[in-house]
């Protein structure tokens, strides 16, 4: 059996952290765990965890860490025949030596995009609240403008998506994020790019997975035939 692989993406808001999830996950067969999806099936579904993260994600602040590790860490430890990227989690320091208890991570990816880029793609970011589908009107539109391909309903916009608002947000990212980067960069498992398009960033990504999947399989072969 080839080995599993675990891997992490980080990076600030508009970064393209869900867009390029989703394109490992076709590539390369891994799952995508969200914690944003998570959390939103967990409000949905009204679980305990779900009602109490609701009153901070209404008010756009990071849910606390306690809430999150103990509705993340089992959902993980339920993918044991699977591999996966985790995609908005750990956003902390403590979210990240969570992590390291519960499992060993592959590979994180980091994304690092000049600010203009991020402020010019969240203008024209609209969300399907709902599901969370994300679109652009440059980038990957909707097929009919304002609605869900899938469910038909409307798209809106976030009220923290203005420019304005994403200056404050990006200072906020930058500092909850440089311990676990650094802690992530001291157990070699870091890799950055920096670029302003998914699509110049996304053949590096490729080649850096094809890499290490690869790697990771034929060691793992060697050691069950050894
Ligand atoms: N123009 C352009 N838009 C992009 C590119 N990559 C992603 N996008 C769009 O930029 C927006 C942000 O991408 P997401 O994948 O939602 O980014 P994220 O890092 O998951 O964002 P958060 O959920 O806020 O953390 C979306 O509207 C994407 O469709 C790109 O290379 N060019
Ligand atoms: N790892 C984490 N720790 C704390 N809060 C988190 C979290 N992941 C997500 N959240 C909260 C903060 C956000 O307000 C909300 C939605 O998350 P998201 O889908 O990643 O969107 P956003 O780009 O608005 O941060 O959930």
């Amino acid at each position: 059996m080839s080995k599993l692989f675990r891997a992490v993406i980080m990076g600030p808001p508009g970064s393209g952290k869900g867009t390029i999830s989703e394109r490992i996950a076709q590539s390369f067969g891994l799952q995508h765990l969200s914690s944003g999806d998570f959390l939103r099936e967990n409000i949905a579904a009204n679980t305990e965890a779900g009602v109490l993260a609701k009153t901070y994600i209404e008010k756009r602040l990071l849910v606390p860490d306690h809430v999150m590790t103990r509705l993340l860490l089992p959902r993980l430890e339920e993918m044991t025949r699977h591999s996966w990227i985790l995609d908005g989690f750990p956003r902390t320091l403590a979210q990240a030596e969570a992590l390291s208890r519960a499992c060993e991570l592959d590979v994180v990816i980091s994304l690092n995009i000049p600010l203009e880029t991020l402020k010019e793609r969240l203008r024209h970011r609209w969300i399907h609240p709902a599901s969370g589908r994300v679109y652009n009107l440059c980038f990957n539109p909707p097929r009919m403008q304002g609605v869900d391909d899938i469910s038909g309903e409307p798209l809106i916009q976030h009220e923290d998506d203005r420019p304005e608002a994403l200056v404050a947000r990006l200072r906020h990212y930058k500092d909850v994020a440089k311990p676990v980067i650094d802690l992530y960069k001291a157990k070699n498992i870091l890799h950055t790019f920096s670029d302003t398009d998914t699509d110049r960033i996304w053949p590096h990504i490729s080649s850096l997975l094809n890499t290490k999947i690869r790697t990771d399989q034929s060691s793992a072969q060697r050691a069950s035939t050894n």
